[in-house]
């Protein structure tokens, strides 16, 4: 069914050519899900893969191992000798020893260099200059000189010569089958990820993988990269892959060994589904976070708090209404990976605030994704909360983001810092914090058209929308934005109320109402898993949405994002608009409303738009001309706060009594494209048909049947 000419209904529109179609997201995977590749990269990683390759079959045949290709075919390949299939549970690291062994060289500088240039990834190390001096000496031996005299001898260094000497260049990793034959994941994990069917990893894929699987010490890392690059799968195959091992070394220590925390549930719980196709068969176990759970050995530490803002559609409904001691006889929940949101888990290890925060002592991973909301003083205490009670040394740390500000870079130093401070780690000893970058920091992904657009008005804003939802009507219009959708807006009230303004604008053939929904945090959470799946699934195709979904989720064939309320800031801006264009896809749109009241907020917004056309390479056509960036005002320090915090005021949801709020906030703020005046006119004329048709029925009664031309007017 084509939603678009559902809703275009008869009209003259062409049809657009096949061409132009094929290159929808909606309309499957792009062929290269890479953002940042040049020929002579292409050139140079398929050079390397067919040398890894030969190299890999030459030992292959020496060693008359069957059918060890995992990456060749979605079936599982025949189980080998050395692997018999009671070992895939417990998928034993041992049994690898007989698996294809690349002996392909190792990449020198050059080929690294260029590899990681023009995909545009930057690893940096992050600790200070110092430690890393001090941990380079003593690599070379020279332990007997004081520390001291190390820092009087370390030369003075420029702030150039400091950034490169922080720079690395590890080797990236080329292709997914090198997971195996190189990084020796586990056999199971990899035949998992190759049933996914992605063939080329993606940037982050590409420079994360082979830090977090190779054999040097594995470093903590913040990591920036595009939204819908892969860093789901970039943090999940290290974590298994850490606790397929482990279960192989220890296999009488349980509990609960990596934490991933998101932001949303809607996010964890988005997590949690991709994990489980990673972990099928590896004998390891991944758990959504839920109200009722018992995950700490300590006592009644998990006391559920009925009005908690974050609860969640428990599989034990139950636990609920237990009493404490009862509780207490809850098992403690038998997961290896637990994903969730923060203030679920610091409920649950501090009985909700009321004892202090139990340990969760096994923990090697903690993984935060979307770390930079994370991290924001929002979620900051609970964060810091979390970490603090992941009391293993060696905790390795992974921030992801598509966005991280240099305050965030600054507290996740200081906070390691702390840590090894208190576990006693000399500065020499800990492992490296390395920040690894895709593309340009903080900004939109290029492969996106970005439509910045002047409404004027609230009215001109529904006038603009109603155009896309009716390209009939918008012949003027450039813009052709075609199901699925999302719609983005300032707060719950006006995503409510724009909800119901666009009701019925779907046509009943086209499915009508059930075509356009409203999700946020208000609804319940049956509603709103609800919502997800019939959105995933294509049954609904516009969903008009708060900044809830702007972060993390992915709905893979998302045709567009309109932001009919700026965002409030343009880290929001990157986010929201990167639910279109994932995997590589093109032909994503984006669409930004603004009226008078945003200008002072707009040029945040532009300046990105700006900097991903440069990064698109798009000359000529660009859709931010100079003269707009510069006549667009700059905005304080102060102003950005705010911004951030409360978004564009005029917006704000007003502090009503219950009586007044008509949920479409204050009165020139109102979504709907009549005015006030028609407003009133349109309320009198439904007033006076109805007291026309009271007093009608009530003459009928009195079998009187009055002349229906005299009603008396207005109420
Ligand atoms: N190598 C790959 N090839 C093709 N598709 C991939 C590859 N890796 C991941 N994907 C797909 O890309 C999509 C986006 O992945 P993911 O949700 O992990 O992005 P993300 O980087 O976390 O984005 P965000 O910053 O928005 O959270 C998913 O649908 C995932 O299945």
């Amino acid at each position: 069914m084509d939603a678009f000419r559902l809703l275009t209904r008869s009209t003259k529109l062409k049809p657009t050519s096949t061409s132009a179609d094929s290159r929808l997201p909606s309309t499957g995977k792009a062929a290269n899900p890479q953002l940042f590749r040049t020929a002579e990269t292409d050139e140079l990683e398929a050079k390397n893969g067919k040398k890894r390759k030969r190299a890999a079959a030459a030992q292959q045949d020496e060693e008359d191992v069957p059918d060890l290709d995992f990456f060749s075919s979605n079936k599982r390949p025949a189980t080998s000798v050395a692997e018999p299939a009671a070992a895939t549970e417990e998928d034993a690291v041992s049994a690898s020893v007989q698996d294809v062994s690349d002996e392909a060289e190792p990449m020198d500088e050059v080929q690294r260099r260029t590899i990681l240039n023009s995909h545009k990834i930057k690893v940096t190390d992050m600790r200070d200059l110092e430690d890393i001096q001090t941990q380079s000496e003593s690599t070379k031996d020279s332990k007997k000189k004081s520390k001291k005299s190390k820092k009087e001898q370390a030369p003075v260094l420029s702030k150039k010569e400091q950034k490169r000497a922080r720079r690395l260049f590890p080797e990236p990793l080329i292709n997914f089958k090198e997971l195996r034959s190189k990084y020796k994941i586990s056999s199971r994990l990899a035949e998992n990820v190759a049933e996914q069917g992605f063939t080329v990893p993606t940037e982050v894929q590409l420079g994360t993988l082979p830090l977090l699987l190779g054999e040097s010490s594995e470093p903590d890392l913040l990591i920036v990269a595009p939204t819908g690059s892969g860093k789901t799968l970039s943090f999940l195959i290290p974590v298994i892959n850490k606790i397929v091992r482990h279960h192989h070394s220890n296999p009488d220590e349980h509990g609960i060994f990596s934490i991933v925390v998101a932001p949303t549930k809607e996010l964890a719980s988005q997590i949690v589904n991709e994990g489980r196709k990673l972990v099928a068969g590896t004998g390891v176990k991944i758990t959504l976070m839920k109200k009722g759970m018992r995950i700490s050995d300590s006592g009644d530490a998990d006391v559920l708090d009925e009005k908690s803002d974050e609860s969640s559609g428990s599989e034990d409904e139950n636990a609920d209404s237990k009493p404490t001691k009862e509780r207490a006889n809850i098992p403690l929940t038998k997961s290896d990976i637990l994903v969730t949101t923060p203030l679920m888990l610091v409920n649950a290890l501090s009985a909700n605030r009321t004892t202090t925060m139990a340990t969760l002592p096994l923990v090697r991973s903690l993984v935060m994704d979307e770390a930079d909301v994370l991290l924001d003083p929002l979620f900051r205490e609970q964060t810091l909360d979390i970490w603090k009670a992941c009391s293993h040394p060696d905790l390795r740390v992974g921030l992801w983001s598509a966005t991280m500000g240099s305050n965030i870079e600054d507290l996740t130093k200081s906070t390691i810092k702390e840590r090894q401070e208190e576990l006693g780690q000399k500065p020499s000893e800990p492992h490296a914090l390395l920040r690894l970058v895709v593309g340009l920091k903080d900004s939109a992904i290029p492969n996106i058209d970005h439509k910045l657009v002047y409404a004027a008005t609230e009215q001109g804003k529904l006038l603009g929308l109603r155009q896309l939802l009716r390209p009939s009507a918008a012949s003027a219009s450039d813009i052709r934005l075609r199901p699925p959708f999302l719609i983005f807006t300032q707060t719950i009230p006006r995503a409510v109320a724009l909800h119901s303004e666009l009701k019925y604008d779907i046509p009943a053939e086209a499915g009508g109402s059930s075509r356009i929904a409203v999700l946020h945090s208000d609804l319940s959470d049956i509603q709103r898993s609800e919502i997800m799946r019939d959105f995933r699934k294509g049954e609904i195709w516009i969903l008009v949405t708060t900044d809830l979904l702007a972060r993390g989720v992915d709905f893979r064939g998302i045709n567009g994002v309109v932001n009919y309320d700026i965002p409030n800031s343009a880290a929001v801006y990157v986010h929201r608009v990167g639910r279109t264009g994932r995997a590589g896809r093109e032909g994503g749109i984006a669409v930004t409303y603004y009226t008078k009241e945003d200008i002072p907020y707009v040029k945040s917004i532009a300046n990105i738009i700006d900097m991903s056309e440069k990064l698109r390479g798009k000359e000529g056509d660009k859709s931010i001309q100079k003269w707009l960036l510069d006549a667009l005002p700059n905005l304080s320090k102060n102003s950005k706060k705010d911004m951030k915090k409360h978004g564009v005021e005029a917006r704000r949801a007003p502090r009503l009594t219950d009586k007044e709020d008509d949920g479409k906030g204050a009165r020139g703020m109102r979504i709907s494209t009549k005015s006030g005046f028609e407003r009133r006119l349109e309320n009198k004329k439904k007033g006076a048909i109805a007291a026309s048709r009271n007093r009608k029925a009530a003459a009928a009664n009195d079998g009187n049947v009055s002349d229906a031309g005299s009603w008396a007017g207005l109420d």
